[in-house]
């Protein structure tokens, strides 16, 4: 299979402290940054610089700091935020202006077509300062598709490297997505980015179907930590570019890790049951599916748990079958007879309907009991 032509830019750093309450400091930024760049991110956002003047010294720093990733900023089509992203020594600069009639009538309160010509000098103005451009349309998915495609012809022109599509409020479905990015990618035949936000749950969805459907850069946070719902998931996106996009050369194995971190420093922490970095994504206790696991780990697991990092975890409980439970069982040293295994897996039944949770030390008083005599 020929590898999927893409890049990521992980907005974590920008998109997602922009998630209510959040708010990174400059060694944590740096912490986030640096394992990104390890996991082989080819572009980090580090910010927007004009928020303040904290934020604008840890662009800086960030941008200083040596990493093979490529550094970028966020700013409005405006001279002075421009001039504080190219303050900050990064290597894009990425320029964003509503499209949607909806944003331009509330927003700005004036004609596109004016607020075009406004934000291309600003593109030509950035590009002419020797920094690569980004040329980004906000609530890019409710525009009139002929006005975005006169956006990014004309702001590649004026000197734009990339463009981008943003699902601001996460409103297309994956075959929405699709049909849009090739459309634009036939009538502006530019490098284009996706940036997509989970109102719907879509966003990891839609972002790997628009790299099928050929955009190059996809946006991604990690936990899909970001305004509202999120962002598509950094783990999502990269073990679906593993498994359907031939792309091998992320360090996948760090998955949980950044995972960990960006929560601990967020306080945002993943669902028990989300892809990839929830508790659970790697936890059975189905009695059916542990005794195939056994046999062949495949049977029931798309994401082999070490690929990410992850470990797998047998849980007892009301839907536990004979062999995990003698599995687990001789894990603890406890050979049980036919009749001891139906006795515990029948008291474990119990307590678990019994809303009790089934614990290691629970498990062990059990088998201890069976082993010294069954109790009538
Ligand atoms: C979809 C996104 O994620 S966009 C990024 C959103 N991120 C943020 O808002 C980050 C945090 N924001 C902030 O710290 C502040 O809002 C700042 C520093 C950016 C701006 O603060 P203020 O100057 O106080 O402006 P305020 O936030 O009240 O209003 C936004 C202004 O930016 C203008 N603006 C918004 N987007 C753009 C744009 N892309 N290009 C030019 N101007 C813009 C608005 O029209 C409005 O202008 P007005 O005050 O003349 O009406
Ligand atoms: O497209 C981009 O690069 C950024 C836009 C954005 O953050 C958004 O619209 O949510």
């Amino acid at each position: 299979m020929k590898p999927w032509n893409i890049e990521i830019c992980d907005v974590t750093l920008r998109d997602g402290e922009q998630t209510p309450g959040v708010s990174f400091t400059r060694d944590e930024k740096m912490a986030i940054a640096l394992m990104l760049d390890e996991i082989g991110v080819e572009v980090i956002e580090a910010g927007f610089p004009v928020v303040s003047p904290a934020e604008k010294e840890c662009v800086a720093a960030i941008a200083r700091s040596g990493l093979d990733a490529r550094v970028c900023c966020l700013a409005r089509a405006l001279r002075p935020d421009i001039e504080a992203a190219l303050d900050c020594d990064v290597d894009i600069v990425s320029i964003f202006i509503a499209t949607s009639d909806l944003h331009i009538r509330h927003k700005y309160r004036r004609p596109r077509e004016e607020v075009l010509e406004d934000a291309l000098n600003m593109v030509e103005f950035a590009s002419d300062h020797g920094v690569q451009v980004r040329f980004a349309a906000e609530d890019a998915s409710r525009t009139d598709p002929a006005f975005l495609v006169e956006m990014y012809n004309r702001g590649a022109e004026c000197g734009a490297d990339l463009l981008s599509f943003a699902d601001t409020v996460g409103y297309l479905t994956p075959l929405e997505i699709h049909a849009v990015v090739s459309k634009i990618l036939a009538e502006a035949p530019h490098p284009l980015c996706i940036h997509c936000h989970d109102d719907l749950g879509f966003a990891a969805a839609n972002t790997i179907t628009a790299a099928a459907a050929g955009a190059f850069q996809l946006h991604t946070t990690v936990n899909g930590i970001g305004e509202r719902a999120g962002n598509a998931a950094l783990e999502q996106v990269l073990v679906a570019l593993r498994m359907k996009g031939g792309i091998d050369r992320y360090d996948l194995s760090r998955l949980q890790e950044i995972s960990r971190l960006v929560a601990q420093v967020s306080g945002i922490y993943p669902d028990q049951v989300r892809p990839i970095v929830g508790e659970n994504a790697f936890a059975h206790e189905s009695g059916i599916h542990i005794a195939a696991i056994l046999e062949d780990p495949s049977t029931y697991e798309s994401i082999p748990p070490e690929l990410v990092g992850g470990e797998r975890r047998f849980v007892l409980g009301k839907h536990t079958g004979k062999r995990a439970l003698e599995h687990i069982a001789n894990a603890y040293g406890f050979n049980l007879s036919d009749e001891q295994a139906r006795w515990v897996l029948g008291q474990i039944k119990q307590r678990s309907e019994g809303k009790c949770s089934v614990t290691r030390e629970v498990l062990c008083e059990f088998l201890r009991q069976a082993k010294e005599g069954i109790p009538q």
